[in-house]
């Protein structure tokens, strides 16, 4: 669907903020299935990117490029200024990666996973401990410390994995999936957690299948799709990318609601509510336009509302196409 793609909009506010990731080119392929397509990015230092995509659309192979788990076929990437392919110590030591392949322990306590990590970034035993028992603190993981992680709920583990990260103070974290099979009251407080990392900030690259997960905490948000990026925006962009938009006027007073209903012609009454749907994309040119004839006929309405698709229409709509996990090319 090409003619959905949006460019990522020209900053210009000054010079630009720098780039924590970007890549050009991307590709990979398992054997003869391709599943990354040539993929662009670039990701402002600070803010959140998600990475959306039906299963098996290639999200994870995605970080794992990035996070220099795994190699790419083809293209470049730069993670905080280091190439993947010639530094990847380099980026390694400024990253964190949390999700599908957790780094957890269950045999042994919480405590002891943020210890044995502490030991893994060479921190002194005191300076270590320190920093454990802080983001046990902060992850709200004290009571549990002393317990086998193997005991902890879906939510506890997520947490202690992304303490774990935080152990090393990266300044770009991926998380895959973070909240993934986590109850509501979990998943918020992953989505307070990411939020406060981002105060910080840290710069995070978020893969989701959650769309309201996409568009409570990205900034930009793209759509993966056969292998390529089908959409990117903000939530609000993508969201306008798609039909299904309108202004809705109400009216209380029925004589006027019928004067604009024949006046406007096109549209949808709904004779009950005394209110008009009339297709827009919400733009602000359309929406002044509507206004501006409104007043030209001396209609007035009681309330406007602008609704957009949500995410899932954006996502549908992008995706439908696809059958990402049979497709083999
Ligand atoms: N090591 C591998 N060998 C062969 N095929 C693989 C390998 N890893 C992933 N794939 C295939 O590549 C495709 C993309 O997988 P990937 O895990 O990146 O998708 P995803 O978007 O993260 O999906 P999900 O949301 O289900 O985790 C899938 O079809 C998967 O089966």
């Amino acid at each position: 669907m090409p003619s959905l793609v949006m460019p990522t909009p020209k900053w210009s506010g000054g010079p630009q903020p720098p780039a924590a990731v970007s890549a050009v080119g991307l590709r990979k392929s398992y054997g003869d299935k391709l599943v990354l397509d040539g993929i662009d990015l670039r990701i402002p230092a600070g803010s959140v990117f998600a990475l959306l995509g039906p299963n098996g659309a290639g999200k994870t192979t995605a970080v794992k490029i990035l996070s220099t788990l795994i190699a790419a076929d083809d293209g470049q990437a730069e993670v905080a200024g280091h190439d993947i392919d010639t530094s990847p110590q380099a980026v390694r030591a400024v990253i964190g990666v949390t999700g599908q392949f957790s780094a957890v322990d269950g045999l042994i306590t919480g405590e002891e996973n943020m210890l044995l990590m502490a030991d893994l970034h060479h921190l002194p035993r005191g300076e270590g401990r320190r920093a454990a028992a802080g983001l046990l603190e902060r992850f709200d993981l004290t009571g549990a410390a002393k317990k086998p992680a193997s005991t902890y709920s879906g939510g506890m583990k997520r947490r202690l994995d992304l303490a774990m990260t935080l152990v090393g103070n990266p300044r770009i974290i991926f998380l895959d999936e973070p909240t993934t099979g986590l109850d509501p009251r979990s998943r918020h407080n992953m989505w307070n957690i990411i939020r406060e990392l981002v105060a910080d900030g840290v710069t995070v690259f978020l893969t989701t299948q959650h769309l309201d997960e996409a568009d409570e905490l990205a900034d930009r948000i793209a759509v993966l799709n056969n292998g390529r990026i089908a959409a990117e925006g903000s939530a609000d962009e993508l969201k306008r990318l798609i039909p299904g938009g309108h202004v809705r006027l109400r009216f209380s007073d029925p004589a006027a609601y019928r004067s604009a209903a024949v006046a406007l012609g096109e549209g949808t009454r709904d004779d009950e509510t005394l209110s008009l749907r009339i297709p827009s994309d919400g733009s602000q040119r359309e929406l002044r336009s509507l206004l501006d004839w409104l007043d030209s006929t001396g209609i007035e309405a009681d309330e406007l509302t602008v609704h957009t698709p949500d995410l899932d229409d954006v996502f549908f709509a992008l995706t439908s196409s696809s059958q990402p996990e049979e497709t083999a090319r």
